[in-house]
């Protein structure tokens, strides 16, 4: 049996084959040795790769065969390889830790297990017991793989990815390192669901290969994942809530959510409530009132309530206090019907040092005092009388999840009650609160977030709109002028009425705005109008005097007098409104009767009622009167000389004052007169559908929406800042009621249908012609006159004083003038001139000129001039409605001509 080099591989193959059988059936130790010579030959033979593969093979089996004659060498070489792996090794396993196990694999998913093949995969849309514990949080920067928390998965529909049970390794830090994660069955708790799972399941070791590595590499791996964590926590805050299950006794906090850091700064609040707080809080954060409170023996806690109505901030402040200082946010609803005073106490144990726990709307828990009231009540009528109300509220309720109020109290200042920690609770009715809950020691400050102030409305509005160029939306520029426009929308919102969440709202629906229409916008902002809540909050939480009032220590100074003092107290100056009652000869017109019928409930409900904005049929006229000399300084300053009588027509009704006026209680004031009703004043009634005696504050605003509409370009901005204005009155000229009827009623004769009329209107035709008749026979005008103060600053620079752009009736085509190239602006003007003598721009421009000084301003077609549009100086006439403005048109090389709305 001989191989031959010119053998075709078949050939080979079958060669290769005989010779196997044969080495077979002779084998013997003897040949062995040349038969796996020969087969090897014909290996080489058979491709290049077997050659290659028998060069490496042959020496390893030689070697293992010289090795088997000395077995005790292998078993001295095995113990060599162990005390050389035991030196080489270090090994760290991580028990079931589920905050370090998903900051060990989010840094490695991030990092070191980039390019891993074997992942583990989280379904969209899987929920499970605790999805926090499923859902990976942003220990680490955030990439696609590691979504953000477990809200935004489910939101996205996101897939989540972790490192596969089994063995991984990665380099840190130039020592290479493996990553086994093992699934061990997990003991199941008492009462846990069969199947279920969570990461206590998971097991990771950690290996580090190194000889001068070892353990302290891995610490430095644990600690480098730790701080890694920790600065993508810093721009986070945790949110923890109570793991309670039904039927297991376990109650632990869950390893809480992560959510993005909230500020302080972001939250609007009137900066006489802020302000205050604010500096409680970090007073009792600094170590030295630590160290004090120790020293003196003072349990280092603190309590606050924060009431006030829906949505004015309270949890915002609670989590944007835990923002600002750090702090990690422990959420407690006390109305969890799992809850009892056990577990609370449980949970109290398990805070860290130094947190916030969020109790919120603590008088929704069911241990608010009605609540415990009518325990007494029933106590009562079985015989057990007792009169102590705190006793009695301790008494543990037979509520339906066995939570008394003793609880709470433990936790908050018993003997059980933890130190370091600030408890926040929130009410929407703190009245209703039981006084052992609210007392000093367990609650230290009992603060009022109430409806947005002006302060509050115009700080919104530079808040949601003050954009950095990352911020902005496709389409979107950036707005000038903010603080102006601010203070305006602030100027159309009624104070102390809306709630800045409503505000919120309200304005993120003008987000997407371009700065070019900036005026545009601001004339578009007018008061959301609002429905009467049916349900709900009926009343703005009542402050009496502290002595009365179960909420407010005395350590609060609450805020006197009633919503409408304290309102217009916190406006100050800037206006004022007061109107004496109606005479009772007054007839309701049909606008108010809404108002009315609202204006029975609640003060908060009328409060809330429609402000309805002029209807077309109701527009009203304005009639600027001529500055009046006399008038130099802001009428009721101090050294005001003049009057505002010159200004004033005889025909005048009311005059709604823009400005603080002298003491309209004060006969001797020149401006007593106008402050006095003259006849009966249902038309205001009927402009505001609301009643102005009923609701001042309202009615004040809503009267000056029109002032606003009456004055685009002269925003009332930094009142203080100026001390010389220019004053100028505005007319309202509102229709009789009956006129309105008397053009609905032309035109439903016209269609001869008066049933039509009566159906849509709940008009009766007959009654309405006879007082059509009537009306007629009424001597004098059939309408009232209302006179708004106007004003602006005399002396400021058009930097302190900003104007927003002129306006532009939008109806009138500008005539556009040819402009010829290189003409100064003195040629311009020139050529103006010029062109306005030829005879068809001239007949075309008195045309309009004329039509424009009879015709009072219908400012909802206004518009801004266009930006690429700029002024002639000194190219300008108008009358006393418009100027005519001579505008070059940039890009079009012509010159144009717009009326402009004074
Ligand atoms: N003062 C404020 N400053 C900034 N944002 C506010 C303010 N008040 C409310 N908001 C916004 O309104 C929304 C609701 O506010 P929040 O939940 O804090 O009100 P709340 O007083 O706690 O209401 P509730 O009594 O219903 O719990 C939040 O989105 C918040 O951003």
């Amino acid at each position: 049996m001989t191989g031959s080099g010119s053998l075709s591989k078949t050939q080979s193959l079958g060669t290769l084959l005989s010779l196997f059988s044969s080495a077979c059936e002779n084998l013997s130790a003897s040949r062995s040795d040349q038969v796996i010579a020969q087969l090897l030959h014909l290996l080489k033979q058979l491709s290049p790769w077997f050659a290659r593969l028998i060069a490496v093979v042959t020496p390893t089996i030689l070697l293992y065969r010289a090795l088997q004659k000395f077995g005790s060498l292998v078993s001295i070489i095995c113990i060599l390889r162990g005390w050389i792996m035991g030196k080489v090794t270090a090994r760290v396993t991580v028990p079931p830790n589920p905050m370090l196990h998903d900051q060990i694999m989010a840094y490695l998913m991030e990092h070191g297990l980039k390019d891993s093949k074997t992942l583990t995969v989280t379904a969209p849309g899987t929920t499970t017991a605790c999805s926090s514990i499923t859902f990976m949080d942003p220990v680490v920067n955030t990439s696609q793989r590691m979504p953000v928390d477990g809200d935004e998965v489910r939101k996205k529909d996101a897939i989540t990815y972790t490192p596969a049970v089994g063995h991984h390794s990665f380099f840190f830090d130039g020592y290479w390192m493996t990553f086994d994660r093992q699934r061990l069955a997990k003991q199941r708790g008492k009462g846990e669901e069969r199947g279920s799972h969570n990461q206590e399941d998971d097991t990771i070791v950690l290996t580090c290969y190194s000889l001068f590595g070892g353990v302290t590499s891995l610490q430095k791996f644990l600690e480098h994942v730790k701080s890694s964590a920790a600065s993508a926590q810093d721009a986070m805050t945790r949110v923890y809530r109570p793991v309670i299950q039904r039927h297991s006794q376990i109650t632990c906090w869950d390893e809480g959510r992560a959510r993005p850091q909230r500020k302080l700064a972001a939250i609007t609040l009137d900066s006489k409530v802020k302000e205050p707080l604010i500096k409680d809080i970090e007073t009792y954060l600094d170590p030295r009132t630590k160290s004090f409170y120790i020293r003196s023996g003072i349990p280092y806690r603190k309590g606050y309530l924060l009431f006030g109505p829906l949505g004015t901030g309270k949890t915002s402040f609670a989590t944007a206090l835990a923002g600002e200082y750090n702090l990690d946010v422990f959420l407690l609803t006390l109305s969890d019907p799992n809850m009892n005073d056990i577990r609370m106490e449980t949970l109290f144990d398990k805070l860290p040092a130094k947190c916030i726990v969020l109790m919120e709307d603590i008088d929704s828990s069911g241990i608010a005092r009605e609540k415990m009231n009518k325990l007494k009540k029933r106590d009562r009528s079985r015989g057990d009388d007792s009169d102590d109300a705190e006793g009695d509220s301790l008494r543990p309720a037979k509520s339906k999840h066995g939570m008394t109020l003793s609880g709470p109290l433990n936790v908050l200042d018993g003997i059980a009650a933890a130190e370091g920690r600030i408890v926040l609770m929130t009410s929407n009715d703190p009245d209703s609160l039981d006084k052992a809950l609210i007392r000093a020691s367990r609650i230290d400050r009992k603060v009022l977030f109430g409806y947005a102030t002006h302060e509050v409305a115009t700080n919104l509005f530079i808040k949601l709109f003050t954009k950095t160029s990352q911020q902005l939306l496709e389409g979107e520029k950036i707005f000038e002028n903010i603080p102006v426009l601010a203070k305006a929308f602030a100027d159309k919102i009624p104070a102390d009425v809306i709630t800045p969440a409503e505000i919120q709202g309200y304005l993120l629906s003008f987000q997407k705005r371009s700065g070019k229409n900036v005026a545009a916008f601001a004339n578009e902002l007018t008061a959301p109008s609002y429905e009467v809540p049916t349900t709900g909050l009926q009343a703005e939480p009542t402050v009496p005097a502290p002595a009365d009032n179960p909420v407010l220590g005395a350590d609060e100074t609450p805020r006197a007098g009633t919503r409408e003092e304290r309102s217009s107290a916190a406006r100050g100056r800037s206006i004022s409104f007061s109107l004496p009652p109606p005479s009772p000869d007054d007839v309701p017109v049909a606008g108010a009767q809404e108002a009315q019928s609202t204006s029975g409930s609640s003060d908060f409900a009328a409060s809330r009622a429609i402000l309805v904005p002029v209807t077309s049929e109701r527009e009203a006229q304005v009639v600027p009167i001529p500055y009046d000399p006399k008038l130099q300084s802001l009428p009721g300053d101090e050294g005001f000389g003049g009057s505002i009588e010159p200004g004033l027509p005889e025909d005048l009704d009311i005059l709604v004052s823009g400005i603080d006026l002298n003491d309209e209680d004060d006969p001797n004031d020149p401006d007593y007169e106008y402050l006095q009703p003259k006849e009966n004043y249902s038309d205001l009634w009927a402009i505001m559908d609301m009643d102005p005696w009923e609701h001042p504050n309202e009615a004040e605003k809503a009267a000056l929406q029109y002032v606003a509409r009456c004055r685009p370009h002269h925003p009332m901005d930094s009142w203080d800042e100026h001390d010389e204005w220019d004053c100028r009155y505005c007319y309202l000229d509102v229709p009789h009621p009956d006129d309105v009827w008397d053009a609905r009623l032309r035109a439903a004769e016209e269609e001869q249908d008066s049933s039509e009329l009566r159906e849509h209107f709940g008009y009766n035709v007959e009654q309405a012609a006879g007082l059509q008749e009537e009306g007629k026979k009424k001597p004098g005008r059939r309408s009232r006159r209302l006179a708004f103060p106007v004003l602006r600053p005399t002396a400021a620079e058009p930097s302190e004083a900003p104007m927003l752009p002129r306006m532009i009736h939008d109806d009138l085509q500008p005539v556009t003038l040819v402009k010829t190239e290189g003409q100064t602006d003195k040629e311009q003007s020139k050529a103006i001139t010029m062109s306005r003598s030829n005879s068809a721009s001239r007949k075309e421009s008195k045309e309009q000129d004329t039509r424009l000084a009879n015709a009072p301003a219908p400012f909802d077609q206004l518009r801004p001039v266009p930006d690429h549009i700029e002024e002639i100086p000194d190219a300008s006439n108008g009358s006393d409605y418009y100027t005519t403005l001579y505008w070059l048109e940039q890009n079009q090389n012509a010159i144009s001509r717009y009326h402009c709305h004074r």
